[in-house]
């Protein structure tokens, strides 16, 4: 699945004088890069009709649309995927429905819920609720950070915090391991929707990992250089050549070679003493 950092999911009862669509826009311009459609009190056909506009709108900005609950409204309107919790329909039934190439995610509380969910074909997983919150009923406790710390650990598959997360405590998120965020009312109650938006991709910019190709793998890291990535592969800087997209790097210069997204690294490494 595409990657995805900043996650705004709909709450029309955080703005009641302004179309749900057009809030969606002005989060999609201020950076979000993932939408979600959660409408628990509308009927199915005024479901369909926000899901079309949204499956529109989200066409034209290039992000995907993950449509919560309903898998038939997901499919009639070619949604890219859906979002389910633990007492919706099973991930197994909603993966048959769906076809191997839409995107599932699941929310999850535990790390057992996480692991079953990963196991089972997830795309991502939901960790929350972080903080209380009053957007989603019968929410179960915070699970606090100490949930992202454990999931950060263990959980290959992406990951998004969500609950309770606002600008002010956002750092906190961040700095116990997660590198995607979601949120209703922050961002659709704001007056500003775009700039709070720009606000968060400003707060996670230092923690998003980098996708390099290093020897042909792909790898997903929290490095800047080739200097960190050297380090971070634990191998001997003397005993090592770096080439990088087909340019071998002076090792003076590796601290200094910044490394991009989509990069292709070669580490190849000496037998000393031959
Ligand atoms: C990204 C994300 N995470 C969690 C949820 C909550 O899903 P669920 O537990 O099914 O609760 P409802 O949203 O259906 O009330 C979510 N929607 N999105
Ligand atoms: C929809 C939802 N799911 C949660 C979970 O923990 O699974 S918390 C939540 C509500 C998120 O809204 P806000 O950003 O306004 O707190
Ligand atoms: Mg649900």
């Amino acid at each position: 699945m595409k990657n995805f950092h900043l996650y705004a999911i709909t709450g029309e009862e955080f703005h009641p004088r302004k179309d749900v669509i057009d809030v969606m826009e002005e989060a999609l311009q201020g950076g979000a890069d993932i939408i979600q459609l959660r409408d628990k009190t509308s009927k199915k056909p005024d479901v369909l009709k926000k899901a079309l506009a949204l499956r529109e709108l989200t066409l034209k900005y290039d992000v995907p649309l993950i449509i919560n609950d309903h898998i038939d409204i997901a499919l009639q309107v070619g949604a890219d995927g859906v979002h389910l919790g633990q007492d919706d329909l099973s991930l197994e039934e909603a993966r048959r429905l769906m076809g191997p190439d839409k995107i599932i995610g699941i929310s999850t509380h535990h790390i057992q819920e996480a692991r079953a969910a990963q196991e089972g074909g997830a795309d991502y997983i939901g960790v929350g609720p972080i903080f209380p919150t009053k957007s989603k009923k019968d929410v179960v406790a915070p699970v606090t950070t100490n949930y992202i710390k454990e999931v950060a650990a263990e959980i290959t598959i992406p990951f998004v915090a969500i609950g309770g997360i606002k600008l002010h405590n956002v750092d906190e998120v961040l700095s116990a391991g997660a590198t995607r965020v979601c949120m209703i009312s922050e961002i659709v109650g704001s007056e500003n929707v775009q700039q709070v938006c720009s606000q968060f991709r400003e707060k996670l910019k230092p923690y998003q990992p980098v996708n390099l190709i290093v020897n042909g793998e792909n790898h997903e890291l929290h490095v800047q250089s080739i200097q960190e990535l050297v380090l971070h592969f634990k191998l001997k800087p003397n005993l090592i050549i770096a080439e990088v997209d087909g340019e071998i790097v002076d090792r003076d210069s590796w601290s200094h070679t910044p490394v991009k997204d989509g990069t292709k690294i070669e580490l190849v490494e000496f037998i000393a003493g031959g």
